[in-house]
């Protein structure tokens, strides 16, 4: 029996970033079942921290637009597969109603997403993402770093709409937007393509690109951290 299980796992080989996550568990689960996930889940969330992840989010997703732009443009000039440029696209078509879902929430909740200051969280994080649409910056880099910032919010989220969680009715439309199955697959999708550029890289880009993994995953801590009024 033992000798079989060994066989199976020598045949499956584990992809680059399983290792990863595997590696960097702790801050994955730090990203991703954050204290704020948590507040969200039970029920138990402030409504100042949620107004202000609510405020400060539009002011990232207005930054992550033309780094997505970035990460098309390397896909068209750097990837010989059209399902790359396929993907990336869909995922820009929901960034554009994501802008109108945060207008409608925010009249939902009476705040207003004009000249809102970005924290320095936000506005380091924001930073970040100029930094890796330098063209400088290889596809490898910049379409694994995406997948790691959408699959932060998709775990995240998708925790709050599991059995038995307690997330309270008037957060749920927020849980769904990113939580939803079909934001799942589309992460999946970034997954297969971010593995396939992996698989080929030189240890050199793999390196940089699992830093910039990690950055992000850092970044996404601290994002919750400055929601939660803990700067
Ligand atoms: C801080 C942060 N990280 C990831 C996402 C999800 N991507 C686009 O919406 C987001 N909205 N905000």
């Amino acid at each position: 029996m033992e000798r079989k299980d060994e066989a199976e796992e020598a045949k499956s080989k584990v992809s680059v970033i399983e290792t990863w996550l595997r590696k960097h568990r702790l801050l994955y689960v730090g990203a991703t079942r954050h204290p704020f996930i948590h507040s969200i889940r039970d029920g138990s969330v402030d409504v100042s921290s949620f107004k202000r992840w609510l405020e400060q989010d539009y002011i990232f997703v207005r930054a992550f637009v033309p780094f997505v732009a970035t990460v098309l443009l390397k896909a068209w000039k750097e990837s010989f597969d059209a399902t790359d440029l396929d993907v990336i696209l869909s995922g820009m078509a929901s960034l554009n109603d994501e802008f109108a879902w945060f207008n409608k929430e925010a009249s939902k909740w009476g705040v207003s997403l004009t000249n809102v200051a970005p924290q320095k969280a936000n506005l380091d994080y924001c930073r970040f993402l100029e930094s890796l649409m330098s063209s400088e910056v290889e596809y490898t880099v910049a379409i694994t770093a995406f997948w790691a910032i959408e699959t932060v919010y998709q775990d995240s989220f998708a925790h709050c709409l599991e059995d038995g969680s307690n997330t309270p009715e008037e957060l749920r439309d927020t849980c769904q937007r990113w939580g939803n199955d079909g934001f799942g697959r589309y992460c999946h999708a970034l997954q297969s393509i971010a593995e396939h550029h992996l698989e080929k890289a030189s240890d050199d880009v793999r390196k940089r690109t699992e830093a910039a993994v990690l950055d992000v995953l850092e970044y996404e801590v601290a994002f919750w951290n400055m929601s939660q009024g803990d700067t």
